[in-house]
């Protein structure tokens, strides 16, 4: 089946946002991304905070152009097309859903105007059939129509968060990435807006990619989970292999620390802080962190490895090994990291 998005070598570069006047410090968000989305797949994102989940989604969208490598949607460029087609394709095939509602939406438009502007701007249908797909959508994500003239304010959390769903699906999309799209809600409203988003999937035929840091929700709605760290892809892992079978130190260490995944265990234990996007490590960007790190990881960043699972790839020069358990590797990474006595 043909990809519906696919990144290769894709890399974001910032500009620092700190910094006097004579420094000017890039900050390496996104690092030689490959990545391939099919149609009706759910795609987890994990990582620590700043690790580029956010850059990856917006680069996979269409609206955050990438420093360099490319982007293509159905096998074409994005960024080499024009303009207007360029809108045209990123409009019709994408959707994108916020952290937050309350910011995501225009405060001084009604439910009906949020739903009609993206059918105005990209021309879709007669008045009257606009009108038409504005109810569509709102039953399609449970909203009662007379919430329809309702301002965003006049709305609960979880409707704000109903219409920005009901936003990103306007233009029929094929894929919809998700950047955390609960974590502003209250706890009550979560599983209602994640159950929503799977039965849209199911009902739609929709590929989703789905940011967050609740790992325990990601591994529950993704079919497959990219772990990213310092801007790099590090892993991708069938979902149900992730907890206890991936290969990655990185991916084991963070599905290690999340309470209520595995048997009781302590957190394997890692080398000091995620360093600064600003100064990536050389090599491998974990080595800093990882027990089993050596020269050959300062010296360069590996290229995947295929694991035996399909679709289940890492960059690591020490791999954990296939069937080796999380509670052995936390008393691996305990005798390395503990300070000598
Ligand atoms: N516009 C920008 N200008 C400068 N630096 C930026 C910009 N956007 C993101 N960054 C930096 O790029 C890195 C990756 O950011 P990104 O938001 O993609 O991470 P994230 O994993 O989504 O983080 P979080 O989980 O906290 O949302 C971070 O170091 C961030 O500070």
């Amino acid at each position: 089946m043909s990809a519906l998005v696919e990144l290769s070598d894709a890399h974001v570069v910032h500009k620092a946002r700190t910094g006097g006047l004579f420094i000017r410090d890039k900050v390496y968000a996104l690092t030689g991304a490959d990545l391939t989305i099919a149609p009706g797949e759910t795609v987890g994102v994990v990582g620590e905070s700043g690790c580029g989940k956010s850059t990856l989604a917006k680069v996979l969208v269409g609206v955050q152009r990438p420093t360099s490598g490319m982007v293509a949607f159905g096998g074409r460029d994005l960024w080499a097309m024009r303009p207007a087609e360029r809108r045209a394709a990123v409009g019709g095939s994408t959707g994108m859903i916020f952290q937050d509602p309350s910011t995501a939406l225009n405060r001084r438009l009604t439910v009906r105007q949020i739903l009609r502007d993206p059918l105005d701007v990209h021309d879709r249908g007669t008045r009257s059939q606009r009108e038409a797909r504005v109810r569509e959508l709102t039953s399609l994500v449970g909203l009662p129509r007379a919430l329809t003239d309702a301002l965003p304010g006049q709305l609960s959390g979880g409707q704000r968060q109903r219409v920005a769903i009901a936003r990103a699906l306007a233009l029929d999309p094929r894929l919809v990435v998700a950047d955390e799209p609960t974590s502003a809600l209250d706890v009550s409203v979560r599983a209602q807006i994640l159950n929503l988003l799977l039965d849209l999937k199911e009902r739609l035929g929709l590929a989703l990619v789905f940011v967050s840091h609740d790992i325990q929700t990601v591994r529950r709605m993704s079919d497959r989970v990219i772990t990213m760290y310092l801007g790099r892809i590090v892993e991708e892992s069938p979902a149900a292999e992730v907890t206890d079978r991936s290969r990655h130190p990185y991916t084991r260490a963070l599905f290690s620390a999340t309470p209520g995944l595995l048997d009781p265990i302590d957190p394997i234990p890692l080398i000091g802080p995620v360093p600064s996007a600003t100064r990536p490590p050389s090599g491998c960007p974990f080595r800093t962190r990882c027990w089993k790190a050596d020269q050959v990881c300062a010296s360069s960043m590996p290229d995947f490895t295929s694991a035996s699972a399909s679709r289940h790839r890492f960059r690591c020069h020490h791999p954990v090994e296939e069937e080796q358990s999380t509670r052995d590797l936390v008393r691996q990474s305990s005798s390395h990291t503990r300070e000598p006595s």
